[in-house]
């Protein structure tokens, strides 16, 4: 049993939530369009009283159109809940997943709906972002706060978060593999040119956030003695995590550079963008990149764009050697580490905890299960904080310890 369980948040010293008997998960994503006609509506969705202009959703729609209209992301989506569901039967763990998106078909709101009617109330949501900040973590914990009143299940469906998982092996594991596979890869074409000895360089790329979001991710007392962003940390530490495990990249050179920076130019962003960086690579030497993605759980447009198209041809173009590491998608590692974060939340129908003690394997974790005040903040327009769940905001008053 956890300490100093404080029933007026229902978390523990750590952020550490006691374990439940719940009853359904679900899976929830950002959602994807499935043909050319869902592209614009798609988009209009992501960007919704944010006041994007119509000509940088035609810039992005474009990656869209040259994939038929297609979102690989929810493809991707389907085969990890079918993935899960057969890890949760393989261990005689009897809980439904469902899977709602942010900002497309099957929506959130609709998935809730069918939940409740199924005649489930204790919902354990698995968002698809891994770190800390806005996209990956808070705005999933807005989306489903504002569904269940939308819904009007508040009150009627109790809904819990299962933490960022950057720090866990399910997400590292595949990367570890990918890196050394795509290190192979690399020095074989080096070395089809007779450059056996020329110089390699690990990429490790994730996506560009707003510097405001990135200032502002994780819980104000972690940030209050962090020496860069929390979410630059978290991937730098996962980064490092990564290298440390395959032998054959060390002493290797090494950067964390961003990709798909969107929004206003006169907006300070994550950087150095990862098109500029190879570039700099290329005029100090480097012969060949690793490109990393560990920014995302799988091959989502901004990997097949950003990186397999954009980030390639800038290699080509520099004559670099390239190979893109693989995303952890339905690989066991990623599935199974994925359930045994389930297992840490669950109690059986007696309340006895099915696991004891948090898995974590890189600096920075484990992650709250309960987000404390003031994490990943963000007013809107009319400076009011949206209903979240799985967290405690700084209005609702409870001091941080
Ligand atoms: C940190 C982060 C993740 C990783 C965490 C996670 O996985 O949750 C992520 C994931 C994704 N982002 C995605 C797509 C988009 N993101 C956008 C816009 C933005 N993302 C941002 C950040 C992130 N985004 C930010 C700060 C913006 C600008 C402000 C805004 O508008 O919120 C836009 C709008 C157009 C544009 O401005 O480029 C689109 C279309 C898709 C689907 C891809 C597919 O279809 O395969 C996925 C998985
Ligand atoms: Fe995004």
């Amino acid at each position: 049993m956890t300490q100093d369980f404080d029933p007026r948040t229902g978390y523990d010293a750590n952020g550490q939530m006691v374990p439940k008997a719940y009853d359904a998960i679900l899976l929830s994503s950002f959602g994807g369009p499935e043909g050319q006609d869902d592209v614009i509506p798609f988009l209009r969705n992501v960007t919704a009283g944010r006041g994007i202009p119509d000509e940088r959703l035609e810039e992005v729609a474009v990656h869209y159109r040259k994939n038929g209209g297609v979102s690989p992301i929810n493809g991707q989506n389907r085969a990890l809940l079918a993935a899960l569901e057969a890890e949760l039967a393989a261990r005689d763990i009897n809980i439904p997943v469902y899977w709602g998106n942010r900002n497309w078909h099957p929506f959130v709101n609709d998935t809730l709906k069918n939940i409740a009617a199924d005649g489930h109330r204790k919902v354990l949501l698995m968002g698809t972002g891994a770190y800390t900040g806005y996209s990956a973590c808070r705005q999933y914990r807005e989306d489903l706060g504002m569904g269940l009143r939308e819904t009007g299940l508040e009150g009627v469906l109790e809904v819990d978060k299962l933490r960022q998982f950057f720090d866990t092996p399910a997400f590292v594991q595949p990367f570890i593999e990918g890196l050394s596979t795509s290190l192979a890869e690399v020095r074989a074409q080096l070395s089809a040119k007779n450059q056996n000895d020329a110089k390699i360089k690990i990429v490790f790329v994730t996506h560009s956030i707003p510097m405001s979001d990135a200032n502002a991710a994780g819980p104000a007392q972690l940030r209050a003695t962090a020496s860069e962003n929390l979410y630059t940390a978290q991937h730098r530490a996962v980064a490092e995590h990564i290298l440390a495990n395959v032998p054959e990249a060390q002493g290797l050179e090494h950067s964390l550079v961003y990709q798909s920076r969107s929004g206003a130019p006169h907006v300070p962003w994550l950087e150095p963008d990862i098109n500029d960086a190879l570039q700099a690579d290329a005029d100090a030497g480097v012969a060949g990149v690793v490109v990393v993605p560990i920014g995302f759980i799988s091959d989502h447009m901004e990997v097949l764009w950003d990186l397999d198209t954009e980030a390639k041809d800038s290699c080509a173009q520099l004559g670099l050697a390239f190979s893109r590491a693989a995303t952890p998608g339905t690989h066991h590692a990623f599935v199974s580490g994925l359930v045994d974060l389930v297992e840490e939340r669950l109690a059986d129908a007696n309340g006895e905890a099915l696991r004891d003690g948090r898995i974590s394997v890189v600096t920075g974790g484990p992650w709250f299960d309960v987000c404390r005040p003031n994490c990943c903040e963000k007013r809107a327009l009319d400076g009011t904080l949206r209903p979240t769940i799985a967290g405690v905001d700084s209005e609702v008053g409870v001091p941080a310890p």
